[in-house]
Parts: structure tokens; sequence; C-alpha cells
């Protein structure tokens, strides 16, 4: 299997190559050249089996020959086996038709965990064989980050650097990216929003004597390898609720638009998905975009779901790829435009996007709603990013088809919003219960690409 870029000009690389590097060299995100298929039987034959189980066939086609099974098995075992939940993502029925896929059962709180705990295995499996040693460097709007830290820290081949927007990433959120005192991991507070932390973290995979020199590598899921883990979820819960015999739809809460592409990789592989449902808050440049085919930049406005406070959505361009029929020059013109704060998509590609993809906005107010709701009337508590996905979910559900939301993260990391709309503060689970006393290491940086650099070469080389 090999990985092309979405913007045509870099060579194709192995899966490991692709992992290692994270960015194309000519700006563009790796996609593979072709979608291993799962045939009804096979999709069939994954009833009964482990969330582990289903990994490894799901994925298997994707990884080539770097992995041995033997390995593959072991690391995706080692990296599950610290999940709260013996179903890894358990299905919760929230009303007749209606499905909540809990996705927060990992070391963090957030489904970042499913892929961050597999990478993590699979780079220090990679760089250990290699003798190589690696620079992470991410950005997070708050779930990528603490998740990337959970998952390297203390790993002596790679140091890890996340960037978040000072001030915008929710006290538990932050606290799990500063409270961590292995010496390999580096808490950056940016000026700025999560967009400028992204662009400035693209910068640096751009300024080719810098990613060089510091041997760059990124987690964020401009890494194919944290898409690729991301479409497993999509496969067990589909066959919980029958598939391939019945189509499911999913609702996800989307910023970045890797989880939803995950989904679109997994119906790509044969599984049968009938709607594919992008739900965003207020920062609704998606739900726009799918609406009029104008992708318009504008700016940023905090919510209460934070991780979704997004403008410019990286994988995006995944799926823009496909729908210009998988020519690099158009998207690397899009992408272009986009610096001058947009584009417009052709009307071809918009109904290529739509073949696939709906899309919904909530509001402030409406998430807090839905939240108090879902407690009284379903006893879930939701975070409010779970809790626009249900809403838009609950909207735009087919009665004839069965409709699974993903509850991207647990509702105590964001325990003011959730006590604000419902009166209950979620406590932290017990292993976190002393995170508010932890002593915090965090440095403050300027949104300034040069003073970047400087400092992950100053720190890396101590
Ligand atoms: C809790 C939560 N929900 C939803 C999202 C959106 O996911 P994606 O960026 O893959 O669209 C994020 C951030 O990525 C998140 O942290
Ligand atoms: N919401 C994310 C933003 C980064 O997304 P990623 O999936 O590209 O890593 C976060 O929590 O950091």
């Amino acid at each position: 299997m090999r990985y092309i870029s979405t913007r045509g000009q870099s060579p194709s690389l192995s899966f490991e190559e692709a992992m290692l590097s994270g960015l194309a060299r000519d700006g563009g995100l790796y996609v593979p050249e072709t979608i291993p298929q799962m045939s009804e039987a096979d999709i069939r034959a994954l009833h009964g089996l482990s969330y582990e189980e289903v990994a490894f066939r799901v994925m298997r086609p994707f990884v080539g020959d770097g992995f041995t099974d033997e390995v593959f098995a072991d690391l995706i075992a080692k990296a599950y086996a610290g999940f709260g939940h013996g179903a890894r993502a358990p299905l919760v029925q929230l009303a007749p038709g209606h499905f909540l896929l809990e996705l927060f059962h990992g070391p963090t709180l957030a489904f970042k965990d499913f892929a961050m705990q597999l990478i993590g295995q699979l780079f220090q499996e990679a760089l250990e064989r290699r003798g190589e040693r690696v620079t992470i460097v991410g950005a997070t709007s708050g779930d990528t980050g603490s998740a990337a830290i959970e998952a390297f820290k203390g790993l002596d081949a790679v140091d890890v650097f996340i960037l978040y927007p000072h001030g915008r990433v929710s006290e538990v959120q932050r606290r799990q990216m500063t409270t961590p005192s292995e010496s390999n991991v580096h808490a950056l507070a940016m000026n700025g929003h999560f967009d400028d932390c992204q662009a400035r973290l693209k910068d640096m995979f751009n300024h080719f004597e810098f990613r060089d020199k510091v041997r760059l590598a990124g987690v964020n899921s401009i890494n194919w390898a944290r898409v690729l883990a991301q479409v497993v979820y999509y496969f067990s819960s589909a066959v919980s609720l029958g598939a391939p015999d019945r189509k499911v739809s999913f609702t996800v809460p989307t910023g970045n638009f890797g989880d939803i592409f995950a989904g679109y990789i997994a119906k790509r592989m044969g599984l049968p998905i009938d709607r594919l449902i992008v739900a965003t808050n207020q920062n609704d440049i998606l739900h726009r975009c799918l609406a009029t085919g104008g992708y318009q930049t504008s700016k940023v406005h905090p919510s209460i779901s934070p991780s979704m406070d997004i403008q410019v959505s990286s994988n995006f361009e995944r799926a823009l790829f496909d729908a210009y029929g998988r020519d690099g020059n158009a998207v690397a013109q899009l992408m272009a435009e986009l610096k001058d704060g947009g584009f417009h998509v052709s009307q071809g590609a918009l109904e290529a996007l739509r073949e696939h993809f709906d899309s919904g906005r909530v509001s402030e107010d409406e998430t807090l709603q839905t939240i108090a709701l879902a407690q009284k009337t379903m006893g879930e508590l939701l975070c409010p990013h779970s809790a626009i996905g249900v809403r838009v979910g609950e909207a735009m559900r087919d009665p004839a088809t069965p409709m699974i939301t993903l509850a991207t993260a647990h509702p105590a990391k964001f325990p003011d919003a959730v006590e604000k709309a419902s009166g209950i503060r979620p406590p932290l689970p017990s292993r976190m219960a002393d995170l508010y006393e932890r002593p915090e290491r965090v440095t403050r940086v300027a949104n300034d690409l040069t003073a970047l650099e400087t400092l992950i070469s100053e720190r890396i080389a101590k």
C-alpha cells in the first residue's frame, strides 16, 4: 500500500514513512493510493469479535509490511489495554433508533485516545527498529494535545511540543497538558486561536531546513495513521447494529474533519453507511460550505465546545481531493486561494461531497438545552461537543435507518458548561482526582514562527 499527497507533487510513501513524515513536502496530506475493500462476508465475520480483533482486520490492509501481523496485533493490544471500558467504544441507546457511541473511555477522556494510543505504540516500535528519534509538534484546541502527551510522555526517542491557544481550552484540558512532569513533554500556550497554532505547525513542516534539522513529526490528523485508527469504531458500532445487513448513519461533532473523514473511509471500504452528518457549533464554515459551496473563513467565535472552534478544517482537503477526482493541482489551487480567505467548490465537486455528507449547525443555547434534555430524559450526561452531535443527529435522522452519534469527550472535561446546563458538575474519574492539585509547567509563546522554531531547537539541544 502506497500513500500519495492531496497536492499531487510529492513522491508516494509507505505507511510507515507517511506516518513518520506527517505532512507531505508539497504541503498536502497523505491518502492511500487505493482504498482496500471489505466484502459483506468480511464485515459479517466481524460479529462477536473484540474491539482489538476488529481493529486488526480493518487496519491491516493499510499498514503494509512495515509491521508483521504478530507485531501489529501486539501493538493494538497494548494500545487499548488502558481503556476504562471492556468494549472500548460502547454503544448506548438514547432513543428508539438513535444511539450514542461513547468514545471517551480512554486515558484522556476523548476520542483522540483511540488513535493516539495506537500511534504511540507504532512510533515507538518503528523508531526503535530504525534507531531514530523525532520531534513531535502538535497543535491542539484541547484534546489532541492531552492525548498526544499521554501517548508519548517519557519515551526516549521523542520530544513532544504541544501548541495550544492560551485561554481558549478548558481548565481540565489545560491541566492534562501542563501537569505531566516528564522532561520530553513541552506545553506551549500560544497567543491566538487553534487555527493560528495549526498554521504555525504547517509552517514548520513547510520550512524544510527546520523540519529536517529537528526531524519533525506530526500527530495531528494531518497524519494518516490518526485517521486510520478512527475508521475502526465505525465498523465496530455499525456491525453491532446489524451491518452489513442493515445500513446505519452517523452524526459526528466536527472541527478539523478528521473523525468524519474516517467514517467516509469506512464507507469507501464497503461499510453500508447511509449518511455522514457533520455537526458544527457556531464556527460553522463546514456547514456553510456544504450548503452553499463557499468555503470562506471568518472570525473564530469562542464557544462552550472549544475543541471545535476551528475555521480552517485540515482534513477537508482530503475530502476535496476525492471530490475533485483526485486532481492534486485543483486542490493545490484551492489551498492557495484559502490563504487569501477562501474558495468556492465547483458544482461537480459539491455534488460529490453531498453524495456522502449532510450537515447541521447548533447554537450555544441549543447546546445547553440539549445537555439539559439528555440528562433529564435519558439520564445521559453529554459534553458540549457530543450534545451538538446529538442535537443534529436527532433532527436529521431518518426513522428507517439507525443513527449513531459520536460522543467525542467525557462531560468531566467541560464541567462548567455541563453544570450550567444540567445543574450537575461531573466528577473526574478517580485516577485523575488530584488533577487540580498537580503543579503546572507551561511556556507562554508568541504567534511567531521564528521564535517557536528557536525555542524548539534550544529545548531539544539540551
Ligand atoms: C471533543 C471533540 N469533539 C469533536 C472534535 C472534532 O473532531 P475533528 O477535528 O476530527 O472533526 C474535537 C477535535 O478534534 C474534539 O476534541
Ligand atoms: N479538536 C482538536 C483539534 C486538532 O484536531 P486533530 O484531530 O487534527 O488533531 C483538538 O482537540 O486538539
